[in-house]
């Protein structure tokens, strides 16, 4: 479960973060939804204790990250925007330097390497650098080393950013597995399809703060509106920085 209150941060000029709270349980997919420059990004990477908050707090399965940022992240899974992969490497060592990051011993990292790259059907790839790879496997390289250790929190930055139909639906298909499995899946989104399909709750910010959380249906009846995208921008109160 993660849990974020009253977060706040100065980025230069910019309170990119201003007093958000909001809560994301297990066996939930949850929806981060904002305006272009809302600090959806700015959130997730505090959540990773990549940046510290000026106040307020994130509790990770009940574990403050700025208090103890390594126990914090063995319950944490990122999938960062960019993907994050080192040309050089491939998935597998790449993954399997991310099992070892975070507690595994050499044996277990590759046993649990063959697992994800099987889970992610990355086989065929598995032993390629990973320069110049597609959107796609860049993708299911990303999710594999964000979930290789089995963390109760899945936080995907973006994660379905210049993605085709097929990757699309396997990215979705992880994501709702990973949720019936009962971990708590958290990641932010333009895509309002791709919201409303799978989000059990939204969590809907601007300018740093939160605005609603609900169910799409519930924020839809909130708005008085028949679609989340209408919804959307009824409850933000502008267009203005939507992405297309
Ligand atoms: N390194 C930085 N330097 C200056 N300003 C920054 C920096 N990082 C974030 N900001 C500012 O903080 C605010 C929030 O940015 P953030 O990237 O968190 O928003 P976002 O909701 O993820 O946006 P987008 O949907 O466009 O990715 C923006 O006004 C942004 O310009």
């Amino acid at each position: 479960m993660i849990e974020v209150t009253g977060l706040k941060k100065r980025i230069g000029e910019v309170q990119a973060l201003d007093g958000l709270s909001f809560k994301a349980n297990n066996g939930q997919i949850t929806g981060l939804l904002g305006p272009n420059g809302a600090g959806k990004t700015t959130a997730l990477r505090t959540l990773f204790s990549m940046l510290k908050a000026d106040e307020g707090h994130c509790l990770v399965d009940g574990i403050d990250v700025a208090k103890q940022p390594q126990l914090a992240k063995q319950s944490l899974g990122l999938f960062p925007d960019p993907f994050g992969l080192y040309d050089r490497l491939t998935p597998r060592e790449y993954i399997a330097f991310f099992a070892e990051l975070n507690g595994m011993n050499k044996a277990q990292a590759a046993c649990a390497t063959d697992a994800v790259l099987t889970q992610m059907q990355l086989q065929d790839i598995a032993d390629r650098a990973c320069k110049g790879f597609s959107q796609g496997q860049k993708m299911k390289t990303a999710l594999a080393q964000a979930i290789v250790h089995k963390p109760t929190n899945i936080v995907l930055d973006e994660p379905s950013r210049g993605l085709d139909v097929m990757s699309t639906r396997v990215l979705r298909q992880t994501l709702s597995t990973l949720r019936d499995e009962g971990h708590c899946v958290l990641f932010s989104s333009h895509v309002m399809q791709e919201v409303a399909a799978l989000c059990d709750q939204v969590i809907v910010m601007a300018k740093g703060k939160l605005i609603v959380q609900g169910s799409p249906d519930e924020l839809c009846q909130l708005a008085n509106k028949d679609n989340l995208e209408d919804a959307f921008i009824h409850l933000i109160g502008t267009d203005e920085g939507i992405a297309a």
